[in-house]
């Protein structure tokens, strides 16, 4: 996984252009995580509402505000499921062959590559799916990517670039297989986030101060994901280890194991996101 870079690098004016169409949540996290990287892209971001764009890119508000004669290496497709055939149609109208000529790169938890081609009029157009998550924002980030038939190697090598820019990328063999990861990586800092509030909680309970049950649950998930990321032993092994017998963890661990406890609630949560990423497809 990528260290952070302290500060931002500027781009090169020979790199590939990459237009970013919607820069809400994900979309900034990827912006703000490539600003920081050793090779900033040439980015161009297309937004309703942003105000600054991470690393200064030009922002442009409508698709009829876009340079007529942009022609993005990758398309980074950031909007919601549910406004992506409308946008390409725009885009299509307005830029043509730029639209056409370049690789979509869909970020969605939703919409298929088949769809998304048909969107912009090509049944062969290149289409790219990535489900990268918000710590891309602090080159952290975890992404899965699948390329459609139809793309270039050398669009296929750029989109994985710029991933890897921002965090890890697992190629997956087959498109299905990103509804999984939506609901592994794509959704997954949320479970975390989750955690991280109920033990803020729970440890107002059990009477510390706000601030100090902050810092102890925030902390404490940075070192075990840290933990995780940097030593080779498994998650069991790591878990065994602060488990002393018939100590602290093991009275915490026997609520959190029982059968209907987290063995039940994690995959059923899975399952749940994966089932929803489906019918986002269709
Ligand atoms: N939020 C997350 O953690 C993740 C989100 N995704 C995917 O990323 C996509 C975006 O999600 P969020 O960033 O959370 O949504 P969001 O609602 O925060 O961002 C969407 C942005 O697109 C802009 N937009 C929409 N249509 C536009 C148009 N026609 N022209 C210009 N700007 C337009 C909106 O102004 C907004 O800023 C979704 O498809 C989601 O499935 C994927 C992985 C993780
Ligand atoms: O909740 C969602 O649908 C998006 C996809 C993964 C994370 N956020």
């Amino acid at each position: 996984m990528t260290a952070p870079h302290p500060a931002s690098a500027p781009s090169s004016s020979d790199a590939p252009v990459i237009l970013l169409a919607g820069c809400g949540r994900m979309g900034s996290a990827l912006a703000q995580g490539w600003a920081a990287s050793a090779h900033p892209p040439r980015l161009v971001i297309l937004d309703h509402k942003l105000e600054k764009a991470p690393g200064n890119a030009p922002i442009y508000r409508q698709v009829k505000d876009l340079p007529a004669d942009l022609a993005p290496a990758l398309i980074v497709l950031a909007v919601k499921p549910a406004g992506a055939a409308e946008l390409l149609e725009a885009l299509r109208q307005h830029l043509g062959k730029g639209l056409t000529h370049s690789t979509l790169l869909s970020i969605m938890a939703g919409k298929s590559c088949a769809d998304l081609a048909r969107a912009c009029g090509n049944p062969d157009m290149a289409v790219i799916r990535a489900i990268p998550n918000t710590p891309s924002s602090v080159n952290a980030g975890t992404t899965g990517l699948y390329a459609g038939p139809t793309v270039s190697a050398p669009m296929k090598a750029l989109a994985h670039q710029l991933m890897s820019d921002v965090g890890a990328v697992v190629e997956v063999p087959k498109e299905e297989d990103l509804r999984a990861v939506t609901a592994l990586s794509g959704s997954g800092p949320a479970y975390v986030f989750l955690l991280a509030e109920l033990l803020e909680k729970s440890g107002v309970e059990l009477g510390l101060s706000r601030e100090t049950a902050t810092q102890l649950a925030r902390n404490m998930i940075y070192g075990a994901g840290k933990m995780l990321h940097d030593l080779p032993q498994s998650a069991a092994t790591l878990r065994q280890n602060v488990t002393s017998p018939n100590g602290t963890t093991a009275a915490a661990l026997d609520v959190l194991s029982a059968p209907d406890a987290w063995p039940r609630t994690v995959p059923q949560a899975t399952r749940a996101a994966a089932k929803r990423a489906a019918e986002l497809d269709d």
